[in-house]
């Protein structure tokens, strides 16, 4: 992998930059829609690469080693094949994702003893199985096996947690060195710096996984609850110890208005279930604020979803048919909805990167913020 910063913004901490790995280029401030199982859901590959056209998506090891199982994805020569994709795929770890969806699992030092949310057959995620797994799967970007602190926690915990996760990260590196890569292209490596909310502790795991000199980096532990100020506290002391020259993944961030403050405190890769979610939801997030499209006063209001939209959707569908659809319940609005929400949060990066180029990303930022925090 290798990674190029074309731009920094010279009144805040904003990079504009590239990655290139074997799966093609990635322009950075990046937004990576979560395809949880090897599907965005609802929307088809053909339409994510028309309409959306992300440069990267999210597979998840946790949901894919328990269907379709590894042993279907390496007869189908990995993911990229299995689900038709051909440009990046990032996955994570499976740590989160335990730690959020299964009934009951057991943290120990060797790994992490879990239940299928599928079957309630019993499973165990350690460092090297997880490696394993995610060579088998085979994505562009793979994620360190780490324990995501809980929010909130006290000191100790979290000092034993980020210990924890650093000896991980240590068994991760050394099992992932005799593993060789399966489908003959390249896979990164990224290890995952912790510590919860405490300012120490984050500068002595940033200053851990700064020392592993990985290609790329990525900050976990936080979008778990905390203030926002909390996260943005707890980046900003990251980011000053992390390498400059490469590129940062903020883990499950975030809203818009936490998506454009991140980039400007040095944040160049996020993931965020929110737009897919949401969307489900009937909440659209646009550039003047956000709709709850289901609501009354949409009805017989025939203008676009959004004039400023980017994909097809947005000009041709009116919020009242939209309003409709959801009322409903017609499987189409969710889909409308879900490709409105990825191609606004496309948007919302791209600009920021154009942004930074041109050089005035600071004062779009903060009109940004203030307009898109409206209730319309
Ligand atoms: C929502 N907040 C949040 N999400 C977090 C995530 C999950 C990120 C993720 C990755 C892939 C998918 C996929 F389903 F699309 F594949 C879905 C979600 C974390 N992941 C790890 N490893 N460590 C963390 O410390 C951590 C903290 C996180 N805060």
């Amino acid at each position: 992998m290798k990674f190029d910063l074309v731009h920094k913004d010279p009144l805040s901490k904003a990079r504009a930059g590239s990655i290139t790995t074997d799966h093609g280029v990635i322009e950075t401030p990046i937004f990576m829609p979560v395809g949880t199982v090897a599907s965005v859901k609802g929307v088809h590959q053909r339409e994510l690469k028309n309409d959306i056209n992300p440069d990267i998506i999210l597979g998840n090891t946790y949901h894919l080693y328990l269907r379709p199982q590894t042993e279907i994805l390496e007869k189908a020569g990995g993911l990229h094949k299995f689900m038709n994709w051909d440009r990046n795929i990032l996955t994570d770890s499976g740590g989160y994702q335990v730690y959020s969806l299964s009934s009951n699992r057991k943290i120990k030092e060797e790994g992490v003893k879990f239940k299928s949310h599928i079957d309630g057959s019993y499973h165990f995620f350690s460092p090297e199985n997880v490696m394993e797994i995610q060579r088998t799967i085979g994505a562009d970007i793979i994620m360190a096996f780490d324990e995501c602190t809980p929010y909130p926690c006290d000191y100790r915990y979290a000092k034993r947690s980020m210990h924890m996760t650093h000896r991980w990260l240590d068994r991760c590196i050394a099992h992932l060195d005799k593993l060789p890569f399966k489908y003959g292209y390249e896979q990164t490596f990224f290890p995952i710096v912790q510590g919860s909310t405490y300012k120490d502790l984050r500068q002595q795991s940033a200053e851990y996984i700064a020392n592993v000199g990985a290609q790329g980096n990525a900050i976990g532990g936080l979008s778990v609850g905390e203030p926002a100020e909390e996260m943005y506290a707890m980046t900003e002391v990251v980011t000053a110890i992390l390498p400059e020259d490469k590129p940062r993944y903020l883990m499950g961030v975030g809203t818009p208005v936490n998506i454009l403050e991140n980039i400007a405190l040095g944040i160049d890769m996020f993931d965020c279930v929110m737009p897919t979610r949401n969307a489900r939801n009937g909440m659209l997030f646009t550039a003047n604020g956000s709709i709850n499209i289901k609501n009354k006063k949409w009805e017989a209001d025939f203008s676009p979803i959004d004039e400023m939209g980017i994909t097809f959707v947005d000009t041709e569908y009116s919020k009242a048919y939209l309003r409709h659809l959801f009322a409903a319940n017609e499987y189409l609005g969710k889909q409308i909805a879900t490709i409105h929400n990825l191609g606004f949060y496309m948007w919302l990066v791209r600009e920021a990167r154009e942004r930074i180029i041109a050089g005035d990303f600071y004062q779009w930022k903060e009109k940004m913020v203030k307009q898109m925090s409206q209730r319309l």
